[in-house]
């Protein structure tokens, strides 16, 4: 099965546009597991059990365990997550960009290290740095296009005056993407829910593309407005929010309680949809 078939199953199957990241702090974790880095497995194996029948993805963020040394206990949640979840695809958040030598390299840690079904990529050094992972059949590939921190605007919001139609440089990315650069069908795009406008933009010359949409939750990104823009042609549409989900409650009860946070959002997500119908 491709990334893109699984994502659609795990969307129709959950009825759900959420993806919860796993971005393990362990100063966050409740009293029992607090400020123990072992345990990052066992918080986000936690979380997997009590939100995998909500989600359509989950994306480990990998320098939460890098940090750490824990690339063991990321090796582990995979393997926990394909056997309490195997419907549900796995996106590696690892921004990785570097030429083709080094890319291959990124992407074997991903794909067959890891076993991801998608991985997140930066576009900086160009198409030469994308390739490698295109190698991988059905996998997919989302490109940083219009980020959610605030210093996006510094590169991703130039103008490109060399260019036809002068655009700016994140719509320069899209448009690459959604045609010359998608060889297989593979790649999606990153762009953030705190500017939704600009998701409209995006879908404007990338409308069947798949969207990653970080940004609502713990950012204040408009579930809303997001939701809109981002239906706009069709493409799948991944909603991501991890601290508002991971650490919803620091007590004991945590599981249930980022159970509970993952609900709304998938519900109000779901909500915003059915206001566009
Ligand atoms: O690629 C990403 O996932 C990403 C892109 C972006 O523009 N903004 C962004 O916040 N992210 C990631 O999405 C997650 C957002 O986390 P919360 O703000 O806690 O929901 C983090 O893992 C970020 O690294």
């Amino acid at each position: 099965m491709t990334f893109l078939d699984m994502l659609r199953d795990a969307s129709t199957r959950n009825n759900s546009m959420l993806c919860v990241g796993l971005d393990p702090e362990p100063t966050k974790f409740p009293a029992a597991l607090r400020g123990d880095a072992t345990k990052i497995y066992d918080f986000c194996a936690a979380i997997v059990d009590a939100t995998a029948d909500l989600v359509n993805s989950f994306k480990p963020q990998i320098a939460y365990f890098a940090a750490h040394g824990a690339e063991d206990q990321l090796e582990k949640l995979m393997a926990h997550m394909r056997k309490v979840a195997p419907h549900v695809p796995v996106i590696l958040d690892a921004k990785r960009g570097d030429i083709g030598s080094t890319a291959e390299q990124y992407a074997k840690e991903a794909f067959e290290r890891y076993g991801a079904d998608a991985v997140t990529l930066s576009p900086f050094m160009g198409f030469d740095s994308i390739t490698p992972y295109l190698k991988y059949e059905g996998k997919g590939a989302f490109l940083l296009c219009r980020t959610s921190n605030p210093g996006g605007d510094d590169l991703q919001a130039q103008t490109l005056a060399d260019i036809p139609g002068q655009p700016r440089m994140f719509e320069h990315v899209a448009k690459l993407a959604q045609g010359p650069w998608n060889t297989n069908g593979q790649l999606g795009l990153v762009v953030g829910a705190t500017r939704p406008h600009e998701i409209e933009r995006v879908r404007a010359v990338a409308p069947t593309l798949p969207l990653l949409i970080p940004g609502v939750g713990a950012q204040g990104g408009d579930a809303v407005a997001t939701v809109k823009a981002a239906r706009i042609g069709g493409g799948p549409i991944i909603i991501n929010s991890s601290r508002a989900v991971l650490y919803a409650s620091q007590g004991e009860d945590f599981a249930a309680a980022a159970r509970q946070a993952a609900m709304e959002t998938r519900d109000t997500l779901n909500r915003a949809a059915a206001l566009c119908d």
